[in-house]
């Protein structure tokens, strides 16, 4: 894999012999905090860098959940802190990284929906803390090296990753492919327009030009906070019209009906439970699931002639319920999760002792695919977890984006 245009050969000195060095990105979702690290080999000057391979490691929950004293928190243990489980997974990147490139290493956390949630003070809190582990840590700090990431790059480095992956973004016939992300609070979908038309329906703030690889790229992106898979839940449930959570039942036709149990998420503690006296199944749940999207997302028209690149919970769900391989992937039609979500909400009892919104999830992602971006029955949709053995996540394209910024080869 080359990082075509990435590096100009004249930042290689001549005869230098093959080089390798690191990347480390961190990705601060809202259900998780993971490191990615890169290694890149230099193999010769006049050819570009490759991407070698990546570690990866995660750890639950994410950084918002830490949100409410992010110095000491309700945990009697330390090492639950939030800037904590960073500092462990930075103790990974020392074993991966020999000590002689600690220095020249970047070091980078962007935060995505969870923190964009919170409110800004208890959010900059918890970026404080995670930069002075940085600052502690061996390894190079650039400037802004820990921050909320905006919706739209989430969406833009997303599909970079994915299309350089599958060599879309150099040599002849390239032929991009679109990008689905499904995440706990929010929701990417990012594709390259191919109609004059397309670009004329669509509101400005959903098209964004960006340079990589020497050439720039016009895409349509956005990001729906509020509309990942946890949040969607909420929503569901009327949790977030709610004030005064605490204590309130939360009650839906998509859980089992006699459930009655406690989530945390985002730091806050829901009580929930089925329709005890009332209907459970797809159709009464697809109904209060509709809700929470119809008329709300952009429906571009082209999208219902493509096929997608999807990942994250749209990958999760498909694994778990068997859709595809849990380590291949697969590729599934709309309609699939649709037939899948009928299954489980209509045999509740069968299906959910391992989740018990494995219902109200499937029947979010139709409904989502569907009422929300517009996708027809027949749409295809690629589930990929990894190409050639590397994260479909933004955090490959924000090294990229990184490394270019910092013009760092050596
Ligand atoms: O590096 C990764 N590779 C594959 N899936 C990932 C990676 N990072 C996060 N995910 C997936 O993203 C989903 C969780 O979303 P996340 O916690 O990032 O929420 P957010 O994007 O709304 O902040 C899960 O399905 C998790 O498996
Ligand atoms: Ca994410």
């Amino acid at each position: 894999m080359w990082f075509q245009g990435l590096f100009p050969s004249n930042m290689c000195p001549a005869n230098a012999s093959a080089y390798t060095f690191y990347g480390i990105m961190f990705d601060a979702g809202s259900t998780g905090t993971r490191i990615h690290i890169y290694t890149f080999v230099q193999k010769n000057p006049e050819q570009l860098p490759e991407l070698e391979g990546e570690i990866f490691e995660s750890v639950k929950p994410g950084l918002s959940a830490y949100a409410s004293e992010p110095k000491k928190g309700d945990y009697v243990n330390m090492k639950y802190q939030g800037a904590e489980t960073v500092r462990i997974l930075l103790e990974m990147a020392k074993e991966a990284v020999p000590p002689s490139h600690w220095k020249k290493t970047p070091v980078v956390l962007k935060a995505t929906a969870g923190l964009r949630l919170l409110s800004e003070q208890k959010a900059q809190a918890l970026l404080l803390e995670v930069r002075e582990v940085f600052e502690e840590s061996p390894f190079l700090v650039p400037d802004n090296s820990v921050s909320i990431m905006d919706g739209s790059y989430e969406g833009i480095l997303a599909w970079i990753t994915v299309n350089f992956l599958t060599g879309q973004l150099y040599g002849q016939n390239q032929q991009t492919v679109g990008t689905l992300d499904l995440g706990g609070a929010s929701t990417q979908i990012t594709f390259l327009p191919r109609f004059e038309e397309t670009l004329e329906q669509t509101p400005v703030d959903f098209l964004s030009s960006f340079e990589m690889f020497n050439s720039t790229y016009k895409l349509y992106t956005h990001s729906y906070l509020g509309f990942g898979l946890k949040a969607a839940r909420l929503a569901t449930l009327g949790a977030l019209e709610i004030k005064a959570v605490d204590g309130q039942m939360l009650r839906s036709s998509c859980l089992p009906k006699q459930l009655e149990a406690e989530w945390h998420f985002g730091g806050v503690k829901y009580q929930y439970g089925g329709n005890r006296e009332g209907e459970t199944g797809f159709e009464p749940c697809y109904a209060e699931v509709v809700k929470v999207v119809q008329g709300k997302l952009h429906q571009p028209d082209e999208i219902r002639r493509s096929s997608f690149y999807a990942f994250s919970y749209y990958y999760d769900r498909a694994a778990d319920t068997n859709m595809i391989d849990y380590e291949k992937g697969g590729v599934l039609e709309v309609r699939d999760f649709e037939r899948k979500a009928k299954e489980v909400c209509d045999n509740m009892d069968m299906y959910t002792s391992a989740s018990p919104f494995l219902c109200m999830d499937l029947t979010y992602i139709t409904a989502l695919l569907k009422e929300g971006f517009g996708f027809g029955d027949n749409t295809l949709l690629q589930l990929t977890k990894k190409v050639n053995n590397i994260e479909t996540s933004w955090a490959l394209g924000a090294t990229f984006h990184l490394l270019q910024s910092l013009g760092l080869t050596h």
